[in-house]
């Protein structure tokens, strides 16, 4: 028998473990990944390098449909590209970290990055895992699976801090802390919990079981189709 597609989204602040448990949990499924972070930051990475004034909203909306951004969902070895050059990498400096709220702020760049998640979880042809900021409330509101991911400061600084060599997690809390605060509280599209989403709180789990948990809920929801 044919397995119906299934389109999850996972969405939540930063460190909550969004994207360790949707790749995991597509791979097990064996589902496509998307992470949108991911294409925030490529664009992001596009203005900084061009030169764009990041203070100035008309400056990046007047240039945000000229990069063309690739993403590639294979969940053991999720790419990205910007005009066939691998960001990778780039992507996840300090410099891009810090203004990459301030462009996914732009009415511009969300419509175009949008249509762009759209067209991926339409073309997946067994299903996806899309995890982001605003996937259960705006980019895909008829998912078949909503989640939102939390997990105390504390414990997300920690987790963050973990995995940048040398850091301080006072300062990566405060650096957290404010990113969440800018991402909630734009007018376009803020980071927020769909009525429907099922809130999963990570603090006091492991990995392991939160994917385990968003297996079920999967499992679940396709039994039920
Ligand atoms: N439940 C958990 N317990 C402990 N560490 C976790 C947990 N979930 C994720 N992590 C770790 O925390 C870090 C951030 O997780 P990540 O999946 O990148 O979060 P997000 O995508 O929400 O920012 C990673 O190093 C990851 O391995
Ligand atoms: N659906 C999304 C996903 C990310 N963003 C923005 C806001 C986030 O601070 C940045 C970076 O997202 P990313 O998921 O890579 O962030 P972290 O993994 O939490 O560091 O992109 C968004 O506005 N909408």
């Amino acid at each position: 028998m044919e397995r119906a597609t299934v389109i999850v989204a996972i969405d939540g602040p930063s460190g909550t473990g969004k994207s360790s448990t949707s790749k995991a949990v597509a791979a097990q499924l064996g589902l496509s990944y998307l992470d949108t972070g991911a294409q925030y930051r490529a664009i992001t990475w596009w203005m900084v390098s061009n030169g764009i004034d990041i203070e100035d909203p008309s400056a990046i909306a007047a240039v945000a449909g000229k990069p063309e951004i690739v993403s590639g969902t294979d969940p053991s070895g999720p790419t990205i590209t910007v005009d066939g050059t691998d960001v990778a990498g780039p992507i996840r400096t300090q410099e891009v970290t810090s203004k990459v709220s301030a462009v996914s702020a732009v009415p511009e760049v969300r419509a175009r990055i949008t249509e762009l998640q759209r067209s991926i979880a339409s073309g997946a042809e067994n299903g996806i895992v899309v995890e982001g900021r605003d996937i259960g409330t705006t980019v895909l509101p008829d998912a078949d699976l909503k989640i939102f991911l939390t997990a105390s400061p504390e414990a997300r600084a920690a987790r963050r801090s973990g995995e940048l060599k040398g850091s301080d997690v006072q300062a990566t809390r405060e650096a957290l802390l404010k990113r969440d605060a800018a991402d909630s509280s734009r007018k376009t599209s803020p980071l927020a919990k769909a009525d429907d989403a099922v809130e999963v709180d990570t603090s006091d789990l492991t990995l392991q079981q939160v994917i385990e948990c968003v297996v079920t809920l999967v499992e679940e929801k396709r039994a039920g189709k």
